[in-house]
């Protein structure tokens, strides 16, 4: 398998902005449309729910991160420790906003706290919830990074995504690559991106360091 690696784009401390509506009456018509454009009948026994009910609630629920009541609640309490706190292997599933196909793969997320820290879980809540919106590799990683770094109020957040694209693999170029984004946003020093590296390689199973 081909690897590619994008080197960091320069962080911009903005997030993409989530929305409140979901339409699904027009999600409707427009699966229904599609359906049409493909020669097919929607209205035959199999296809009659996928354009009146599946489709839409598919991308209501593929969509979710674009909305904020879909948000997940990030709890934090008071903080423990200011070293660096990692999680590695959050699994990651995306459609890319190019074709409407899936991309996934795994996110890596480190933040150093301010005064509050959260529940571990809440990491892997918070990218799924982000992750559910038409999107770029490169979008998604920085509002990880950047939406980390508000609801943590957190001094620093790094955060690497390695994705595949359905979009590459099941037409186009009809390549299955790996592709590699990062974002820091904040506080995050050599020491920290050391840790963090050190991390990904251990979960990756490479040699560590230490
Ligand atoms: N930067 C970036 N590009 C992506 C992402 N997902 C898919 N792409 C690329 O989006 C591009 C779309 O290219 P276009 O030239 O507009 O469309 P296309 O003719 O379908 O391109 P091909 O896929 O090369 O056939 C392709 O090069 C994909 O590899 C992503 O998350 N980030
Ligand atoms: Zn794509």
């Amino acid at each position: 398998m081909d690897s590619r690696e994008q080197e960091p784009a320069p962080t911009q401390d903005t997030a993409t902005q989530p929305t409140n509506s979901f339409d699904e009456e027009k999600a409707r018509r427009g699966a229904r449309l599609l359906l049409e454009a493909a020669g097919r009948d929607p209205d035959s026994t199999g296809l009659s729910d996928t354009w009146s009910r599946r489709v839409p609630e598919m991308l209501e629920t593929l969509t979710e991160g674009s909305r904020s009541e879909s948000k997940p609640v990030m709890r934090t309490f008071e903080s423990e420790t200011d070293g660096l706190i990692v999680k590695t292997g959050i699994p990651l599933q995306s459609m890319c906003e190019h074709h409407m196909l899936p991309f996934q793969g795994v996110a890596h997320v480190a933040y150093r706290p301010g005064e509050e820290m959260v529940g571990l879980s809440k990491l892997i809540r918070y990218v799924r919830w982000q992750s559910r919106q038409l999107t770029t590799q490169e979008t998604l990683t920085r509002d990880i990074a950047v939406g980390l770094a508000e609801e943590l109020d957190a001094h620093g957040v790094a955060v690497e995504v390695t994705a595949t694209h359905m979009c590459e693999v099941m037409r186009g170029i009809e390549t299955e690559t790996e592709t590699t984004t990062r974002e820091r946003v904040g506080t995050i020093g050599e020491a920290d991106r050391t840790q963090f590296r050190e991390s990904i390689r251990r979960h990756a199973g490479g040699p560590s360091d230490r």
